[in-house]
This record gives C-alpha cells, sequence and structure tokens, in this order.
C-alpha cells in the first residue's frame, strides 16, 4: 500500500482525493500497489466522505514515514511554500495544481526537491487536464523551443464564450465559472491575466530554461474588454481570445498577457468555454498543439494524480527539470511585431494619417475600427498619439 497526502481540500483537493478512490483498480495496476489518501490537511473540519482523514496540524504529515507523496491544492504562497519546503525536506514528493507558488518560487522549490533527492512535479499547474509541460520538457527535449503560446486561463475564455454566444453579463458568466469550480480564490487573478501570466511564465521558464518573473511580465486581462469590439471583429472573420505568450528573442526573452485577435479559421479560435489550448513552436517540430479543459475538479485531479504516479514510479526521481534562477535577458514585448486592431473616436482620414494604409472594419457612430500593417507595440503608441484611441489589441499571426 503506498499512502499519500493532499494538503487543501478545496476543488482539486476533493478531485484528488475522488480519481485515487474511483480509478483505483487503474492506479494499482500501473503503480503494482494500491494508492491510498492517508491524511487530508485542512483549515476547517467539515463534515463528508473525508472527515475521518482531516487533519489541522501539518506535523502529522510531516512526520507520518509512511506518506511518500504529498498533494499540495492549497493555492497561494504563504502556506502553500512553507509546508512544500518543509515535506520536501521531510524526504516527500511533492506535486502541485499551485502556479502562483511554481512561477514564483519553482527554482528554489526544484533546487531543494534535487538536494533531497526527491520530485517536486507541477503539470497541474498550467492547462488544467492538459498533459503540456511533460511533453514540452520530455517529447519535444530535442528541440530549441523558439515560442509557447496559448489561451492559458478556463475562467476568462468561459466568460468569453458565455458573453458572446448567450450574451450571459460579465458578472452572471464569472458567478457560473465559480460555481463550476473554475476560478480562483480570488477571480481577480483570472479576469486581469495574472493566473493566464503566472501560466505563461512557468512554460517560458521551462521552454527557455530562465527564470522568467512574473513581476516583469505585462499582464492585461479582460476586464477592459468591450463586447463591442469582439462583435466587430467577429463581423471580420476573428475571435478575441486571452492569450499568453512567450517568445525567444536573440539576447534573451520576451511574454505577455493581453487580449487578441484570431483569424477564424486558426485552430486557437475556436477553443470555447473552459478549454484550454497552447501552442509550442519547436525548431524542429514546427507548431504543435496541446488542447483540452484547463480547470475543473476532476481534470485537474487528473494531472496531479498523474503526477503522484510520476514522482513514486522515478523514484528516488526522475530526469532533471527546472531552469536557472537568474531572469536577467528579460525584455520587453512591445518590440515584438504584429498587426494591431484600433477602435478609434474619429475617421477613416484620421486613421490614415497616424498609420498610413489600414485595413478598415467599421465606420460608426463617429467611430473606427481598423487594423494597421505590422508594427511594433512600440510603433503602435507612437503612431496612435493624438488620436482618441477606445480599444487597442494585438492580432495574432
Ligand atoms: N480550480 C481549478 O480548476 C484549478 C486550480 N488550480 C490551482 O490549484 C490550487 C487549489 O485550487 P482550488 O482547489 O480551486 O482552490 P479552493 O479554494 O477550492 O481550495 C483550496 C483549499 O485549501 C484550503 N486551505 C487554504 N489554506 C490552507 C491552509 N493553510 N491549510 C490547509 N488548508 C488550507 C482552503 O480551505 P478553506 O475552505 O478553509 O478556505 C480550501 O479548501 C490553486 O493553486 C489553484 O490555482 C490549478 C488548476 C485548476
Ligand atoms: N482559475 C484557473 C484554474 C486553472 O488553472 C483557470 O480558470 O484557468
Amino acid at each position: 500500500m503506498i499512502q499519500i497526502a493532499i494538503m487543501g481540500l478545496g476543488t482539486v483537493g476533493t478531485g484528488v482525493a475522488k480519481v485515487v478512490a474511483e480509478n483505483a483498480r487503474q492506479i494499482e495496476r500501473k503503480l503494482g500497489e494500491p494508492l491510498q489518501v492517508k491524511t487530508i490537511l485542512v483549515r476547517h473540519f467539515k463534515d463528508g466522505p473525508y472527515r475521518q482523514l482531516m487533519t489541522d496540524d501539518f506535523t502529522k504529515i510531516e512526520e507520518d514515514h509512511a506518506i511518500r507523496v504529498v498533494v499540495e491544492t492549497i493555492g497561494g504562497v504563504e502556506a502553500a511554500y512553507e509546508y512544500t519546503k518543509r515535506a520536501l525536506n521531510a524526504g516527500k514528493h511533492v506535486v502541485t495544481a499551485n502556479k502562483q507558488l511554481v512561477a514564483e518560487k519553482g527554482a528554489e522549490l526544484l533546487a531543494l526537491a534535487k538536494k533531497r533527492g526527491v520530485n517536486y512535479l507541477f503539470e497541474a499547474s498550467v492547462g488544467g487536464g492538459i498533459p503540456v509541460l511533460h511533453p514540452l520538457t520530455q517529447c519535444m527535449a530535442a528541440n530549441r523551443i523558439d515560442e509557447v503560446y496559448g489561451i492559458l486561463n478556463g475562467t476568462t475564455n468561459y466568460i468569453l464564450t458565455r458573453m458572446v454566444r448567450a450574451g450571459t453579463t460579465f458578472a452572471d458568466a464569472l458567478k457560473e465559472a465559480q460555481e463550476k469550480g473554475y476560478a480562483e480564490a480570488d477571480p481577480t487573478a483570472d479576469v486581469e491575466g495574472v493566473d493566464a501570466g503566472r501560466k505563461i511564465c512557468i512554460l517560458a521558464d521551462l521552454a527557455f530554461g530562465c527564470q522568467v518573473d512574473p513581476a516583469d511580465v505585462p499582464m492585461e486581462g479582460i476586464s477592459r474588454l468591450s463586447l463591442r469590439d469582439v462583435k466587430i471583429a467577429q463581423r471580420a472573420g476573428y475571435r478575441v481570445k486571452l492569450l499568453g505568450r512567450a517568445v525567444r528573442l536573440p539576447g534573451g526573452r520576451t511574454a505577455y498577457v493581453a487580449p487578441h485577435l484570431i483569424p477564424e479559421e486558426q485552430p486557437l479560435a475556436s477553443v470555447d468555454d473552459v478549454f484550454n489550448a497552447v501552442v509550442v513552436r519547436g525548431n524542429a517540430t514546427g507548431e504543435v498543439m496541446f488542447y483540452g479543459q484547463g480547470a475543473g475538479e476532476l481534470p485537474t485531479a487528473s494531472a496531479c494524480v498523474a503526477d503522484v504516479m510520476e514522482a513514486l514510479q522515478s523514484s528516488p526521481r526522475r530526469e532533471e527539470i527546472g531552469w536557472e534562477a537568474d531572469p536577467a535577458g528579460f525584455e520587453d514585448p512591445q518590440a515584438l511585431r504584429s498587426r494591431y486592431y484600433f477602435r478609434i473616436g474619429g475617421s477613416l482620414s484620421a486613421a490614415a494619417a497616424a498609420f498610413g494604409q489600414v485595413e478598415i472594419l467599421s465606420e460608426d457612430g463617429g467611430e473606427t475600427a481598423f487594423l494597421t500593417d505590422c508594427i511594433s507595440g512600440a510603433e503602435a503608441g507612437k503612431q496612435a498619439e493624438g488620436l482618441r484611441v477606445l480599444a487597442c489589441l494585438r492580432v495574432l499571426g
């Protein structure tokens, strides 16, 4: 019998307990022994099927030599960071879904895990149930990864889909996402692009081998996005999606999160609801896309339990994953070139005077929406000076 502990019995922690119980036979067949949740760390005791396993004392996990893997689904940094270090120091593998902790402290925790001869695994921290970190670091290991981008937040993709398809208000769509267990404890992180930002940092860390610090990454969410722009874009053959993007540059790397217009024929344009998709561009593979449910109880738990199994099967520890802790070499994403969508208060002639040749998408009620040629973010900002800019979005492609 292999025994594990879960820390935090919310959406993901409950999912982990369910997957371990419901898929017990498959898991046992693969591990050669039954897997059992022995202890669950909670803050508040609650009645229910796991009541007998609950403790509010972390030392019950830390000092229990029978517990070989700890699954951290508390979220945030403070308690999760402290308990993770103590669990690793106690010689236990740690598996997590906590992207904030991995994005901010991953390099340090991976180094500690290495020192202690155990694994620190975090497949669930990006893309929920989508296997993407393992393929990126293992199956694409022979590539130089030049770019990673995608729809990395299930809550905002769900909100956008509900607003566009069903006319649901932003507030109601967010409430639905919270009820389904997709949103962070503080959904501001979803809505303002911070959750996607943490995920693009983890992808960039692994893809480029150097720390991308979340504090350096410009993150814009969907709270300022107007449905008017989404509809204008849609009529012109584009979908609007919140993307995280990380690019290798000649002297370093860059990353950002922002809503983009995506041509409707591109596969990312039809990724809706809670689904996420991550595109990885390797110099040998070209573009590879990973698609699946990016949030939710069971998909996320699937990734956590697979990591538990991997940690056990590759004991004492699997091959090196990690990155340099030094964040030097991060460059401003404003240097990246793309077409831009603008909506301005003013006429087509004002747009043309500022940008030269533009592709007009709509002219209505004193407002003009148009696409520029391919320019850098800095050029877009400079050329728009003097215009009354109502919206400005990058176009992917
Ligand atoms: N939900 C999802 O779809 C996904 C979530 N994640 C990540 O997984 C992690 C967990 O998310 P989720 O399950 O949704 O969050 P929840 O808020 O549903 O669950 C977190 C749980 O941790 C408990 N907790 C908080 N602090 C402590 C503590 N000090 N000791 C013990 N328990 C504590 C909370 O208790 P209390 O109820 O008392 O607050 C709560 O039950 C986060 O890092 C999140 O970003 C990753 C992928 C998908
Ligand atoms: N809040 C996150 C949960 C999964 O990472 C999301 O909506 O994507």
